[in-house]
């Protein structure tokens, strides 16, 4: 039998309508809108396709978008500024500055001076700690969203044993600290771990997120296992035309899987999904407006 396809396009979709009919509620009750502000810094081409896809769908969701786009020779300190700015904005709930930056500035300087308040994107160290040690704040959205489609698909996580590959600050260390407060059994794989498809052959649950194409294979898994790929590589075809592929041989891993995400739509969406959801989350928090737990 081959995997059940993981729909994070549907996930995705039913979770901005949720988060949209909320919005209206917040809306009625309080008189304004959740505003996200997101920050582009020169003309990344892929970088602009995000922020576009961001802005659709927070207008969508009936919040105001608030874009900013700079030069992409904006200073470090230029772009401080404008962070202070939002940060006193009191019509910005939220407020993404889109990753990677020029090299002229240290992307950790600008993160850090968000307000952690503000920050949808969780990637402020405050955050960070936050979610470390169990305090509410603002979960990075691709890690919320894996969580999302493992919760929808499996129920109950604890005592699975997940193996994530990739021990980056946006994906695998957050991921990893959400599966463990799920009481998951939880191992961080990396480029520097002995026999990787071992240790991936262990997993109830792999989380790929290394950016490396197509690197994990059906005979790495376990039969049955889930398998969320948070890869989005680009790559030339057979036929020369470029398109998206996973961290994940999805062939393969199909073939031995329980259930997949595929790529393009699997995660990604949902990552867009979170980031709208966390900026009404912002909102309700900074007007004392009550939400629905489960959002
Ligand atoms: N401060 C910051 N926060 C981010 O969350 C952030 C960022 N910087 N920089 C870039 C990455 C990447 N990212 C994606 C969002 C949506 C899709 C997405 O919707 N992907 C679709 C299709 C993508 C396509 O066709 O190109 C899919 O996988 O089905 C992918 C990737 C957010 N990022
Ligand atoms: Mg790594």
């Amino acid at each position: 039998m081959t995997a059940r396809l993981i729909d994070g396009k549907a996930a995705a979709a039913s979770l901005r309508a949720t988060v949209a009919a909320e919005v209206a509620k917040f809306r009625s009750a309080t008189g304004r809108s959740p505003g996200l502000a997101v920050v582009l810094v020169g003309e990344d081409p892929a970088s602009a396709v995000y922020v576009r896809s961001k802005g659709k769908a927070t207008v969508e969701a009936g919040m105001q978008s608030i874009e900013h786009k700079l030069p992409a020779d904006t200073s470090e300190a230029e772009l401080l500024a404008l962070v202070d700015q939002l940060n006193s904005d009191p019509a910005v709930d939220g407020i993404l500055v889109q990753l990677p930056l020029p090299p002229q500035i240290d992307a950790n300087k600008v993160i850090t001076r968000i307000d952690p308040d503000k920050d949808v994107d969780g990637f402020n160290p405050v955050n960070a700690g936050r979610l470390a040690i169990g305090l509410p704040g603002f979960v990075p959205c691709t890690p919320l969203g894996c969580l999302k489609l493992l919760r929808a698909e499996l129920g109950d996580l604890a005592g699975k044993h997940a193996v994530v590959i990739g021990r980056s600050n946006i994906v695998g260390k957050p991921v990893a600290m959400l599966l463990l407060a799920e009481h998951c059994t939880v191992t961080i794989a990396h480029s520097r771990t002995r026999n990787l498809p071992a240790v991936v052959r262990q997993a109830d649950i792999v989380v790929a997120a290394v950016g490396r194409p197509n690197m994990v294979k059906g005979d790495w898994l376990k039969l049955h296992a889930t398998v969320i790929d948070v890869g989005i590589n680009r790559v030339e075809g057979d036929d020369g035309k470029s398109r998206l592929v996973g961290d994940v041989d999805f062939a393969s891993a199909r073939e031995i899987a329980g259930a997949i995400t595929p790529v393009p739509g699997g995660v990604g969406p949902m990552t867009i999904a979170c980031l709208i959801r966390n900026t009404l989350v912002s909102a309700a928090r900074r007007d004392g407006y009550q939400l629905p737990e489960d959002l």
